[in-house]
């Protein structure tokens, strides 16, 4: 009961994601604490706008497999590594935005690995923010194919964080978490909004300097 329920607001999400288009081509994960130490997350390849229950398995608190058959996201660590280290995370969301990839490969390339977002209205749509006044850093990892090592290197940067809400791969995309499938929607849907704002703050600066 508890997993058919986590796993319909999973693939909900995902329709939302990928119907503002920070899912193209299948990229993308999801993911739910369940009892017992144990994951829901999507399984790997899928088109994650396209979603249902059947595309969602359970995985344990090292990322193995309960689910036989079903092949778990390439990027299962990177969830179940944020389920070990922070007990308030419920739900995990991955995203590929194009203003994400684009703005952190950029700014990670001239040496700055991590994106502050400031006097930001939106900013309150964060946890433990109540001002646009409030700062947020989200830091700036570099890509990697190798996730036991990328976790780490995530778990690091995010220890010199208060209160973390995301961190960014670059040239990959967002991952941003809340206590619930809902929160974290709403954390990531003001990520995403926010990092194109940076975005475009940086463009209109280059145009009119
Ligand atoms: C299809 S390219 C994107 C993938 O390499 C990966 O980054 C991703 O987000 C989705 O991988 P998945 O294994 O489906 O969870
Ligand atoms: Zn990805």
């Amino acid at each position: 009961m508890e997993f058919e329920a986590i796993a319909q607001s999973l693939a909900e999400a995902g329709g939302f994601l990928a119907s503002q288009g920070w899912a193209p081509a299948t990229s993308g994960n999801y993911s739910a604490r369940l009892a017992e130490e144990q994951v829901a997350i999507t399984v790997s390849g899928r088109d994650k706008g396209q979603l249902t229950p059947a595309d969602i398995m359970v995985v344990d608190s090292q990322g193995q497999p309960f689910s036989p058959g079903k092949r778990a996201s390439a990027e299962t660590l990177l969830h179940t590594s944020l389920y070990l280290a922070y007990p308030e995370v419920g739900a995990v969301l991955h995203t590929h935005s194009i203003d994400c990839v684009s703005l952190s490969r950029w700014l990670l390339s001239r040496g700055q690995d991590s994106l502050v977002l400031t006097n930001y209205e939106l900013l309150k749509a964060l946890p433990g923010i109540t001002t646009h006044d409030g700062e947020v850093a989200i830091p700036i990892v570099a890509n990697s194919q190798d996730m036991v090592a990328l976790s780490k290197t995530v778990l690091t940067r995010l220890q010199a964080v208060q209160a973390p809400v995301g961190y960014i791969i670059a040239g990959h995309g967002l991952y941003s978490w809340g206590a619930t499938v809902p929160q974290a929607r709403m954390a990531t849907e003001a990520l995403e909004v926010l990092v194109s704002c940076a975005l475009q703050a940086i463009l209109l600066d280059q145009r009119f300097a």
